[in-house]
């Protein structure tokens, strides 16, 4: 009955409590509830809240609210440390003995601060945060949290988080004395990458010389932290120049659920500052080149299929701007992106073969490029399904139905019964089949690239998707373009202002990479690669200006 009651009250204040409530799962928390007897929930007021806020039995809403705050500490904590945590102060009872856990002091009630204490207390840890202003701070934390002010809070915990800015790290300057010995977690951000000459963590060692300072935490969001981590953001980066509170901090990360990565000394701590600034960087210069490659090729079909036949003939095709324009633009795009890919392992190659050695690294064009094979595979693929749409949504067109019209119109007028062409039949069938079986081949290359799936696969299997299917693709893509073309490469008036048609500069890359592929698998030429990359060097000994072997191996034809 009395868990009852407390289940209902709990509900009513529910809604109340977003950060909260978003969080626990109700079912579990009454779970809970019902192991704790009435003698365990000895409702003493907490040791703050008789400075900080009103006690639960002053504000029955708060109550309830305490109640079920307190109870927090309950999920994700041992049966042992049940017990514990409704007692008022883990901390002079010595109840962190019990729990074998101890208290983390938070500087800070912002929003970082409050996830972070959600999930250390989930996680059976006991907290206390140091507030400017405690009484304000203690309404947004359980009850279980002891919200106090800066100097009280130093005094309890011996790893504390700073979880405020940068530029406030010199208000703490009065009570020096207090961080004296102390773990200090810089968890800060910049707003732009490099943005101080010195990183923020090494900024705060600068001021307090009798702290140690350890960098970390800081790629995790507020939202993640509070949340639970997620498969993408699991890795939190710890650096310190003191091995052992790295090692407490990498502790309590994996006690967190994240998967700590040890960056050594404070001196990484600007890298690990920057890590959170970088927005897509594998993704800017693929992305960069296809935006460059669709303006070059949009910009050549506007001037030869709607500038030219205005200028020659006064006839407006301007129309064909938004779908037919663009549908010419996507396919060169995406089967160019696709050549791409490749060549970037073709040209590794050959400089593998011209120098006779693997371990002499590659060019930092080139290594940048084979790093970005994958992200230029699915931007073909991107751009090869957009061109499928767009080829599907043709016919729809007004201007397609006229155009019918006006054709059979003309046909009738000319008294053709039967315009079947049976080479035209053949060539649309073909070019169609062949682009579906591209897409069909892109589509598996992308999906082997979700890591998941990539997961699954063996090395053999997964190199025979990404490259040996990735090959089939490029060919099967490059008759596709060679069916669409057929004989206009050969047809004078194909050349306006002399430019060839948008399929033949297509078909120049893909052309190049398949001819490049038939020349590294000639015998002779494999032969000398595979030597080669079992590093049987043609020089035995390696000149003095080669630098250390390249990290990305060309065999490695990742595409997506
Ligand atoms: N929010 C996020 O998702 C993430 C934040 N971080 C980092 O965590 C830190 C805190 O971020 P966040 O919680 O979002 O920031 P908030 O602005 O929400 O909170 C900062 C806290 O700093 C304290 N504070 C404000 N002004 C001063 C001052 N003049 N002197 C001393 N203390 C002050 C306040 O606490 P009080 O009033 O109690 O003293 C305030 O709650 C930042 O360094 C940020 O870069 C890192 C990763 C993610
Ligand atoms: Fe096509």
């Amino acid at each position: 009955m009395f868990n009852l009651a407390v289940f209902f009250s709990y509900h009513c204040s529910y809604k109340h409590v977003d950060l909260i409530s978003k969080d626990l799962n109700r079912l579990t928390l009454y779970t809970s509830l019902t192991f704790i007897t009435p003698a365990q929930m000895c409702f003493q007021p907490h040791p703050r809240r008789n400075s900080a806020v009103k006690s639960v039995s002053e504000d029955p809403v708060r109550g309830a609210l305490g109640l079920k705050m307190d109870s927090i500490s309950l999920l994700g904590s041992s049966p042992a440390s049940t017990k514990v945590c409704f007692l008022p102060n883990g901390l002079k009872n010595g109840s962190k003995e019990g729990s074998g856990k101890p208290t983390v002091g938070i500087i800070g009630s912002g929003d970082f601060s409050k996830s972070l204490t959600l999930r250390l207390l989930r996680c059976g840890f006991h907290v206390v945060v140091g507030s400017r202003q405690p009484k304000r701070a203690a309404e947004s934390f359980p009850h279980v949290v002891d919200v106090t002010h800066h100097e009280d809070a130093l005094g309890k915990a011996n790893i504390v988080f700073l979880a405020i800015r940068r530029e406030h790290y010199s208000t703490l300057w009065d009570i020096k004395h207090l961080l004296a010995g102390k773990i200090l977690v810089d968890v800060s951000n910049n707003r732009r990458l490099n943005q101080f000459p010195e990183s923020n963590a090494e900024y705060l060692a600068s001021l307090f010389p009798e702290s140690t300072v350890v960098k970390g935490f800081n790629v995790i969001s507020s939202w993640a932290m509070q949340s639970g981590p997620r498969d993408s953001s699991r890795q939190v980066y710890i650096c310190s120049n003191s091995a052992d509170a790295r090692q407490q901090l990498i502790e309590m990360s994996r006690q967190l659920s994240f998967i700590p990565v040890d960056m050594g000394a404070l001196s990484s701590a600007k890298d690990i500052e920057n890590m959170p600034l970088h927005l897509f960087t594998a993704w800017k210069g693929p992305v960069l080149t296809a935006v460059a490659l669709s303006i070059f090729f949009f910009a050549y079909s506007f001037v030869r299929d709607i500038i030219h036949p205005y200028m020659k003939t006064r006839q407006s095709f301007f129309y064909k701007i938004p779908l037919e324009i663009v549908n010419r633009t996507l396919p060169v795009v995406a089967i160019v992106l696709l050549a791409l890919v490749y060549l970037a392992g073709q040209l590794a190659a050959a400089y593998q073969l011209m120098y006779g050695t693997k371990y002499r690294r590659f060019p930092p064009w080139l290594e940048g490029w084979l790093e970005s094979r994958k992200q230029l595979g699915l931007l073909s693929f991107f751009f090869g399904c957009i061109h499928v749409l767009y080829s599907l949504c043709l016919p729809m067109r007004r201007s397609e139905r006229y155009l019918m019209l006006n054709m059979a119109y003309q046909q009738v007028h000319a008294n053709i019964e039967n315009s079947w062409n049976e080479e035209e039949v053949w060539r649309v069938e073909m070019y169609v089949s062949f682009g579906i079986m591209a897409l069909g081949l892109l589509s598996l290359l992308a999906v082997t690239s979700i890591p998941s799936v990539h997961d699954a696969l063996n090395w053999r299997e997964f190199s025979f998707i990404q490259s040996t299917l990735g090959y089939i693709a490029l060919l099967i893509s490059t008759f596709h373009a060679l069916l669409f073309g057929w004989q206009r490469a050969f047809l004078e008036e194909s050349y306006r202002f002399y430019m060839p048609p948008n399929f033949v500069l297509a078909l120049i890359l893909p052309v190049t990479v398949i001819i490049g592929k038939i020349v590294l698998l000639l015998p002779c030429v494999s032969r000398k690669l595979k030597r080669i990359r079992r590093g049987l060097d043609s020089h035995q000994s390696r000149t003095n200006h080669e630098r250390p072997a390249a990290h990305v191996s060309p065999e490695r034809v990742t595409i997506m």
